[in-house]
């Protein structure tokens, strides 16, 4: 199975580092744009084979789209990250045109690929990836929940101070510092609702830290973060090329879902070997639906700003 991954900067290259170590992939194509760099973090990537044990062939190129050819999967990571004090939406200007002359690339020589977005603004960035290219809904999907979730898990694991693996919950909505929407009521410590352990003050804190997640972490590292994202993306690749149909809640052109069109939003889904596979109507209470709405209707002030992009 082969995996191309657009961009091979912090998240790019973790993304390969992880599907590489893990073995969740046999090649994996790196494509960059600035001469030599995908070709340095591919043979840095390789020279951990005979320690870490992996068979996984990672090879870089740059902007040399052959080298893609009938890719199974195509991550976009292609773009510029925020510094310290901007959001993710500020980001649209430059990565709009990156996004989308990257997705008709990438399309040019994988026509039957499923193509993964990471770019932000990453809901944004789909719904052009979607509009772009004219592809079927369930083969181009948002890498955000993946990711948001697990900072969720780990903001809830501090509080409960118990391991992020006993928690389960998850993050929909857009992938933004004020869209995103921790589901706190549906959060639990092995079955048990979190409610049981933690007051309503704590939980509260939990979901406003996991909102700003990635503006936290921009904060303390002066460009946005690339271990928890490469290893989500690496987590959604997995789930498709391995057929796991697991649950991620994930960007995805809504239909009625949720009582949302013309959009992509935040959802959960089943993801397996042809992408996108169902899309889950789980019962949100009313505050929850309200939330979604405000969210989606953020996500679409937005993405009205590619009219010029996708003219
Ligand atoms: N969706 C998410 O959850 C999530 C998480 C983390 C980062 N991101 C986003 O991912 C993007 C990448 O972040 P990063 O930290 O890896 O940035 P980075 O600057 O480290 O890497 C981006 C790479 O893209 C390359 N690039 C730019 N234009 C290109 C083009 N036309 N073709 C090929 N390569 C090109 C650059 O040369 C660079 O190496 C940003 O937009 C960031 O906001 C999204
Ligand atoms: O925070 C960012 O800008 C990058 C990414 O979306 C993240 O959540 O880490």
């Amino acid at each position: 199975m082969k995996v191309t991954i657009v961009g091979a900067g912090n998240v790019g290259a973790t993304c390969a580092d992880v599907i590489s170590y893990r073995g969740i992939a046999s090649e994996v194509v790196l494509l960059d744009i600035k001469e030599g760099f995908a070709e340095g973090k591919a043979m840095d990537i390789m020279q951990c084979a005979t320690n870490t044990g992996f068979n996984t062939k990672v090879s870089g190129v740059t902007n040399d789209y052959s080298k893609t050819a009938d890719s199974d999967v195509v991550v976009i990571t292609s773009g510029i990250p925020r510094k310290p004090g901007m959001t993710r939406e500020e980001l649209i200007g430059i990565n709009a045109g990156i996004v989308k002359s990257v997705a008709e690339n990438v399309l040019k020589y994988s026509p039957n690929t499923i193509v993964v977005v990471v770019s932000n603004p990453m809901d944004t960035m789909t719904y052009l990836t979607l509009k772009a290219t004219g592809l079927p809904k369930n083969r181009i999907i948002g890498m955000g929940g993946a990711l948001d979730s697990s900072r969720f898990r780990y903001y809830l694991s501090k509080a409960l101070d118990k391991p992020s693996n006993d928690v389960s919950a998850m993050v929909i909505g857009g992938h933004g510092d004020t869209t995103m929407i921790p589901l706190t009521r549906l959060a639990s410590y092995n079955g048990i609702p979190v409610s049981e352990f933690l007051s309503q003050e704590a939980l509260d804190k939990v979901a406003a830290d996991t909102m700003v997640g990635g503006a936290t972490l921009t904060g303390l590292l002066g460009t946005s973060a690339w271990y928890a994202p490469g290893a989500s993306v690496a987590y959604l690749v997995d789930s498709i090329l391995n057929d796991q149909k697991k649950m991620i809640a994930c960007s995805v052109f809504l239909e009625g879902e949720y009582g949302q069109n013309d959009i992509c939003l935040g959802v959960p889904c089943i993801i397996g070997k042809n992408g996108i596979e169902e899309i889950l109507a789980i019962d949100l209470d009313e505050k929850e639906k309200a939330l979604l709405a405000k969210s989606a209707d953020a996500v679409r002030n937005m993405n009205a700003d590619l009219k010029s992009v996708l003219a």
